[in-house]
């Protein structure tokens, strides 16, 4: 076993304790960058901070709106001293301005290639319209970095069963190469289904002590 094995990993996170920590427009506004971390990221509108609000039974943790854009920064919600979710904001938006848009891409890719603690990538589509080119793009990101993604097939209410089955299957089929890194399931904010899948990805990404450094950069990001 080597010394890294044998460092304890922090306990399975409690998803209904989540409290609010901080908001961040630039990198060096992020909590310094240790512990676990997991980031949920999709286009505009794909329901992000409504699934981390349905994941941790509180309405109110994260700003969801019917317009699209309304996560403009980088968000983080606590679990334990240790463990983040983070709600990032959505990319692909038309109507903000063009040097906005510029602005949040750059930070969201620095978040994603700087960032130490970042465990894990939950990327969200819509059921209805899966991988989008701006999609595509972070999960070339996301694989290129090995970077473990899990894709939550968002809003499968609006879909009926055999439909959203075949979108799930579709998406898995188009994964398949990358099946060691990519996974993909069926969520529903409205319904709160799908979580226990999806605790079962956080809670490995969020306890694997292999991953954990104790000589990693402890400064701020
Ligand atoms: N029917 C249905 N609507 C959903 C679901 N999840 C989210 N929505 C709706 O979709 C809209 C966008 O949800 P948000 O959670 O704000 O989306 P977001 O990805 O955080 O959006 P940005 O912050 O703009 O990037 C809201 O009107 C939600 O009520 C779902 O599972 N089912
Ligand atoms: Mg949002």
């Amino acid at each position: 076993m080597s010394e890294q094995d044998q460092v304890p990993g922090p306990a399975t996170p409690n998803y209904r304790g989540a409290v609010y920590l901080t908001s961040a427009a630039k990198l060096h506004q992020c909590p310094p960058d240790k512990g676990w971390e997991v980031a949920f990221a999709g286009r505009s509108n794909a329901g992000k901070s409504s699934a981390i609000n349905s994941l941790t039974n509180n309405k109110k943790l994260a700003k969801t709106s019917k317009t699209p854009g309304r996560t403009q920064l980088i968000n983080f919600f606590e679990l334990s001293t240790s463990q983040r979710l983070v709600d990032l904001p959505g990319y692909g938006f038309a109507k903000v301005p063009v040097a906005v848009k510029k602005e949040w891409t750059k930070q969201l890719e620095n978040y994603l290639a700087k960032r130490q603690c970042l465990r894990g990538m939950i990327l969200l589509m819509d059921v209805r319209h899966p991988l989008q080119p701006f999609d595509e793009q972070m999960l070339n990101w996301a694989l290129t970095a090995h970077m473990p993604v899990h894709i939550l097939l968002t809003k499968a209410d609006k879909l009926k069963k055999g439909p959203a089955n075949n979108s799930l299957l579709g998406v898995r089929k188009a994964m398949k190469a990358h099946e060691a890194l990519v996974s993909v399931q069926l969520f529903s904010a409205l319904k709160h289904s799908g979580h226990q899948q999806l605790v079962e990805v956080l809670d490995g990404w969020l306890t694997d002590a292999s991953v954990y450094d104790p000589d990693e950069d402890i400064e701020s990001c």
